[in-house]
């Protein structure tokens, strides 16, 4: 059949933004992947029976061992091209905040639970950084719109995932 009058094809990518005391789960795309080298958030493709929040949460416990709970979409980035095959690709992005689920945790002072939630070591190349630090790194240039966003936003207390409920 001519490609031209194929459905579209969907690539969906859930990403997880782990925020906790002015700090985001950021990693590094690894050799052999496509922007290797270059700054990620946690993330993968959204699989059958997923929306993009659960993969968000699925590939961040996945990737660095830490479970956490989707809270609300910030940000989303779509792009159309043809690919190699002739169909027509559509690629889309969301980027969901997301909290540690170990935050409802309501025995743990909050002094207490930043510094062993911030200083509990990840699996892989993830590491908390403090978001200030974001405009250091050079993430995919799907990336531009969340980290101006974060970087624009006073994340340090407002934006603090609720405990003790
Ligand atoms: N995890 C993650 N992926 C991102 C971010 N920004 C961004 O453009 N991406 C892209 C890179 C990949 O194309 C896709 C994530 O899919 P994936 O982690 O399953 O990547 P992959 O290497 O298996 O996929 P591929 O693109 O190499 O085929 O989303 C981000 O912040 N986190």
């Amino acid at each position: 059949m001519n490609p031209s009058l194929q459905e579209p094809r969907f690539k969906k990518i859930g990403v997880a933004l782990v925020i906790a005391w002015g700090h985001v789960i950021v990693g590094q795309r690894q050799p052999g992947q496509s922007f290797a080298g270059l700054a990620e958030f946690p993330g993968g493709k959204v699989e059958s029976g997923e929306d993009f929040a659960a993969a968000a949460c699925r590939e961040c416990l996945e990737e660095t061992g830490l479970a956490v709970a989707a809270e609300r979409l910030l940000d989303a980035w779509q792009s159309i091209r043809v690919a190699d095959d002739g169909i027509e690709e559509i690629f889309r992005i969301e980027f969901w905040q997301c909290r540690p689920v170990s935050l409802s945790n309501n025995l743990l002072e909050s002094s207490l639970l930043e510094s062993s939630l911030l200083t509990s070591s990840l699996a892989g190349a993830f590491h908390w950084v403090p978001i200030a630090d974001l405009a250091q790194l050079k993430f995919p240039s799907a990336n531009t719109k969340i980290i101006e966003l974060l970087l624009s936003r006073n994340f340090s207390q407002s934006e603090e995932p609720h405990h003790g409920s």
